[in-house]
């Protein structure tokens, strides 16, 4: 059986990453989404296991003394990483994997993962970046500015990856990333 493709969607906090892998997911129920392991607290709303396996600092440096994880990154003071084992299952069985994964863990990826699809979200803007954070209103300010400050560098490295799309209109970049994965 051929493996499936390995999709990792990167780009800065903000942009739409989330958005855009929700509306690619219920348009292609066959992608498989890979969930994270954080350190960082639920937000209001999120659900452990569902939106991402919140763990303890001790217990996300025992996944990566134990090699559970296929790649990890530091982010805005918390780690997030991305557990190996299903996202391997998956590719051997045929599915294709969806990571949304920040841009240090895109670039470990290419290590692992030579063959992997790696698409960039850009905002039209750094001032629509900022208003989108400040408009979904999960972040307090201070995490607001630690984001807008890591996008900046960010930011620069989007030529690293195998795609760029500008995430304006969102119906617009959801047909770009169909066409980069389907064809
Ligand atoms: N390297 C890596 N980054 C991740 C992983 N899971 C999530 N992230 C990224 O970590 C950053 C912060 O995530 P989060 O706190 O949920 O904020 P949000 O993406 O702005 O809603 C985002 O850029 C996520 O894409 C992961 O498993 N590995
Ligand atoms: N194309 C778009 N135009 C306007 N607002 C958008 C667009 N895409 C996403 N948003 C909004 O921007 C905010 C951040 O989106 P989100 O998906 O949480 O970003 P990320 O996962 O990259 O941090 C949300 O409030 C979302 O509704």
């Amino acid at each position: 059986m051929q493996t499936g493709k390995l999709i990792v969607l990167t780009g800065p906090s903000g942009v739409g990453k989330g958005t855009l892998v929700r509306l690619l997911l219920a348009r292609h129920p066959e992608l498989y989404l890979s969930i994270s392991a954080t350190t960082r607290s639920p937000r209001p709303g999120e659900i452990d296991e569902k939106d991402y396996y919140f763990v303890s600092k001790e217990q996300f440096e025992q996944m990566i003394r134990e090699k559970k994880l296929l790649e990890w990154a530091e982010y805005a003071g918390n780690y997030y990483g991305t557990p190996r084992q299903k996202v391997e299952e998956q590719l051997a069985s045929g599915h294709s994997v969806v990571l949304e994964i920040e841009v240090v863990g895109a670039r470990k990826i290419k290590e692992t993962f030579p063959q992997a699809l790696r698409i960039f979200i850009l905002p039209p803007s750094v001032s629509e970046l900022e208003r989108r954070l400040k408009r979904r209103g999960k972040d307090s300010e201070d995490a607001i500015a630690c984001r807008l400050e890591q996008a900046k560098e960010e930011l620069a490295a989007s030529h690293e990856f195998d795609r760029q799309i500008v995430n304006d209109d969102l119906e617009t970049a959801l047909a770009e990333i169909e066409a980069a994965i389907f064809t």
